[in-house]
């Protein structure tokens, strides 16, 4: 078994400036001076005479009806963020290292370790979590349409879908093809750890995600050997074709935030290894398509058991993966990929202790597991 650690061959990339401290490491190594009062052990200590600039958390004016850390982060549809404390998560968003967290109240707030510019961090982070969309009016009208997802939101509140950089997106998809939680981690740290070093939390090294061009430099034998089996061939193939865009890879990406959803999923099928659950889930958190429906066995159980039940025993083809599809918009709306995420996560075996045993059903007879779910044949190693 390959350890998946970057190759020798790389060159490893030089931080812009000397990492930021974190806040643990702020508390642990070197307080700052004269601190009156610690409101948390994670909280910065405040002092008077604080140069402006100093970091602190921040609220976000986001309750946690509206974003769940744990019911966003660590569910699949990110694998690059990390669990930096109890209920506080960091990771990038471009050049920007942050962490965030819920206080007592459930309210969420940011802390910048690392950033260029910090408004445009803030800018960035609120564009990261679609916050202009309201979660609560969402499921208001979900929970109309639908008893038992009224149910489920009872007890899965702030389940929110992320608007993530297409690049990035992208590749991570790439690694979860028959891939479990655990190795697509590996795969995407391994990956990031391509990308420039901004800085280190709770133990966790944070590198800003590489480039296209950064990436090209990786060889397929070298991804192999690193572990990547025959995804390897998919990434350097997708960062080929991308890198051939007479605009450049990202800008491509970034242009089918314009197009229809089907036009979005076909130009992502052109690239290698993408199938349409991948390109699914790309095109719903990262690309604006929120009535994209990602489709394999377990969205396929559920839709038979809830929304389509004459279709119950079949056999899950492309065709039916249509229908499932359009089921969920026929019944959510134009943001049926939010309703998706929350049914998708309230089968995740992680998620069992948070429900009544009533909603197990699914999960029983079959372990919800991501790892069976990204093949690019929709109807293969499903099992
Ligand atoms: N909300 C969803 N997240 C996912 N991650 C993943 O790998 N598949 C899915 C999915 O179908 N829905």
């Amino acid at each position: 078994m390959h350890s998946l650690k970057p190759p020798l061959a790389m060159k490893r990339p030089r931080p812009p400036s000397p990492p930021p401290l974190s806040p643990a490491s702020t508390k642990q190594t070197s307080p700052p001076p004269r601190p009156l009062k610690s409101l948390h052990p994670n909280t910065p200590p405040i002092s008077s005479k604080k140069p402006k600039s100093h970091p602190k958390w921040v609220p976000l004016n986001l309750s946690q009806t509206e974003l769940s850390l744990p019911l966003t982060f660590p569910t699949g549809q990110t694998f690059r963020w990390k669990q930096t404390g109890p209920l506080q998560y960091t990771g990038t968003i471009g050049p920007h290292l942050l962490s965030l967290k819920h206080l007592q109240n459930g309210d969420v707030s940011y802390f910048i370790h690392f950033t260029p510019s910090e408004s445009a961090a803030k800018l960035a982070l609120l564009d990261f979590l679609n916050v202009s969309i309201s979660l609560a009016k969402l499921w208001e009208v979900f929970s109309e349409n639908d008893s038992r997802f009224a149910e489920l939101a009872k007890y899965l509140k702030g389940a929110r879908v992320l608007r993530q950089d297409p690049v990035e997106c992208l590749v991570q998809f790439l690694c979860s093809s028959n891939n479990n939680i655990g190795r697509i981690t590996k795969m995407v740290d391994f990956i990031s750890s391509l990308g420039t070093h901004l800085g280190s939390v709770g133990g966790f090294d944070f590198h800003e995600f590489p480039s296209l061009e950064r990436l090209s430099a990786v060889s397929e034998e070298e991804l192999r050997q690193a572990g990547f089996g025959y995804r390897a061939k998919y990434i350097t193939g997708t960062v080929d074709v991308l890198q051939s865009k007479p605009d450049g890879g990202a800008q491509w990406l970034l242009s089918l935030r314009k197009l229809d959803l089907q036009e979005a999923i076909d130009a992502l099928c052109s690239l290698p290894g993408v199938g349409p659950k991948v390109a699914a889930c790309i095109a719903l958190f990262s690309l604006d398509q929120h009535h994209a429906i990602p489709v394999d066995t377990h969205v396929w159980q559920i839709a038979t058991k809830y929304l389509l039940p004459e279709l119950a025993g079949a056999r899950l083809t492309p065709k039916l993966c249509s229908r499932v599809a359009e089921a969920f918009v026929s019944k959510y709306g134009e943001y049926a990929g939010w309703a998706q995420t929350l049914l998708f996560i309230a089968d995740l075996p992680s998620q069992k202790a948070l429900l009544p045993s009533h909603f197990w059903d699914i999960k029983e007879k079959k372990s919800a597991k991501i790892e069976d779910s990204n093949s690019c044949n929709i109807d293969g190693n499903y099992s």
